[in-house]
């Protein structure tokens, strides 16, 4: 195995040793946010009968032809059709029911007039078609008659069976994200528990001896621990569940103990620190020592280009750089399609869109794909990556407020106002 990989390779290498969490049932409330298992078929059509989507009169169209406020036709009103009721009445020549927005459609009827335009005469205690608001059928009277005022073709405003879905159709697929729709769609089914992926479970472990937690004092040389939260945030943005194992300095007894552990509880493991060449950068050693196979250890990527890639167990493990903006890159690039391939998701490789290129530093050519952390901005019709200075991996301000990373391949130049491609940082990306 070639240990400096290029970023498309690492994804085949990472995504080919990853597979996806386990399946469990859930209720459809919980089941939001998550990945949907297995496919959705209907099973009834949906509708599940002709309807009316407006509340007006069923009628025969034949019987309306060329009706107009100078030349209304007028009909006998059978009866009141309100939504969640079934019609009684067949309607024939010259009849109608008067129905609601949603009621089923009476035989014989086969298109709707809209009620403004119509007028129902003949109604008890004189009242005109306004007043007859909310009558039930035994507010129509007898002899209602109702005086249309508008021509319509067949089949107007009538929602047909099975016309948003047929019985069988294929509502949704395995491996969709289960949004706001997706959850209509499966409680118009009667889904009312579902099949989905478990949530991924992700192991955090900050290594270094410098790095110290939130609280208590800092001695001189020390610094407190941001990867580890930050990566715990990342993992939440995504919808994956972190587990926080804490720190460890560079002792590599004490990290292998860890990560082992880590492995056998978590489906993801993510470390880190500890990968470059310095005396104390002992995590790819510490996999081996905890049973694992190192895959890879470098990628043509900038910043985080150490970064090493193991399977202990069974479990995928990251070893991401220790510079918080190379653990962020190495996170959005490399974590996030293993992580939603754990998730379950059909589609897991990130798709960038193109934007103008507006960067505040110079477009060095070198040998790695340099990742930009940019801002977003539409001018003029036109969408701008704007990068700032602050690029260097060390530097945590710039990633406040950055929508994405502008991917500038290696050897190529990017002027500034060139397109290039920009990976977009999404929260709920483990599910989109
Ligand atoms: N001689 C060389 N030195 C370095 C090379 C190289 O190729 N040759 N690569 C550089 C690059 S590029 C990177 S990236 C870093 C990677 O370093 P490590 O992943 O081994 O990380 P550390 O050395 O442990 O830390 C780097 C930096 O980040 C700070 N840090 C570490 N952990 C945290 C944390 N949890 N929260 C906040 N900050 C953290 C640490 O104090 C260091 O300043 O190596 C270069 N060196
Ligand atoms: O990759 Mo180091 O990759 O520049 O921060």
């Amino acid at each position: 195995m070639e240990m400096f990989l290029r970023l498309e390779e690492a994804w085949d290498v990472t995504l080919r040793r990853t597979d996806a969490c386990p399946v469990e049932t859930v209720p459809l409330f919980d089941a939001y946010g998550r990945v949907l298992a297995a496919a959705v078929q209907a099973k009834a059509p949906f509708p599940p009968f002709d309807r009316s989507a407006l509340d007006g009169y069923a009628v025969r169209a034949a019987d309306i032809q060329g009706a107009s406020p100078d030349a209304p036709v007028e009909l006998q009103v059978l009866e009141e059709v309100p939504a969640g009721t079934v019609p009684e009445r067949v309607v024939g020549a010259g009849q109608a029911a008067k129905i609601m927005t949603g009621a089923p459609i009476p035989v014989g009827a086969d298109a709707i007039v809209r009620k403004e335009a119509a007028e129902l005469l003949g109604n008890p205690a004189g009242r005109n078609s306004e007043s007859a608001d909310g009558e039930g059928a035994e507010g129509l009277c007898q002899h209602a008659i109702v005086r249309i005022l508008m021509d319509v073709p067949a089949g107007e405003a009538i929602s047909v069976q099975g016309e948003d879905a047929p019985q069988g159709a294929m509502l949704l697929e395995a491996g969709t994200r289960i949004g706001a729709a997706e959850t209509a769609l499966l409680a118009t089914n009667g889904e009312a528990m579902v099949p989905v992926y478990r949530r991924p479970r992700v192991g955090i472990l900050v290594s270094g001896s410098e790095v110290r937690p939130l609280s208590g004092e800092l001695l001189p040389g020390q610094i407190r621990d941001s990867n580890g939260p930050m990566l715990a945030a990342l993992v939440r943005d995504l919808g994956g569940e972190p587990v926080l194992y804490g720190q460890v300095g560079d002792e590599l007894e004490e990290i292998a103990a860890r990560v082992k552990q880590m492995a056998a509880e978590c489906d993801l493991v993510l470390t880190t620190g500890g990968v470059s060449v310095g005396d104390y950068d002992v995590m790819r050693d510490a996999y081996v020592q905890a049973g694992g196979e190192v895959v890879f250890w470098k990628v043509t990527m900038r910043p985080g280009t150490p970064v090493t890639f193991a399977e202990i167990a069974g479990t995928p493990v990251f070893g991401l750089s220790g510079n918080p903006a190379a653990a962020y890159v190495n996170f959005v690039m490399l974590v996030v399609p293993v992580l939603r391939k754990l998730a379950g998701l059909s589609q897991v490789l990130p798709r960038p869109v193109k934007a103008v290129l507006d960067s505040a530093g110079s477009a060095k050519v070198i040998g790695l794909d340099r990742f930009l952390r940019a801002e977003l901005v539409s001018l003029d019709g036109q969408l701008v990556a704007r990068a700032g200075k602050g690029q260097k991996a060390a530097i945590l301000t710039s990633l406040v407020g950055i929508q994405g990373l502008v991917r500038i391949p290696a050897r190529e130049e990017a002027p500034n106002g060139s397109l290039v491609d920009v990976y977009l940082l999404q929260e709920g990306a483990l599910s989109r």
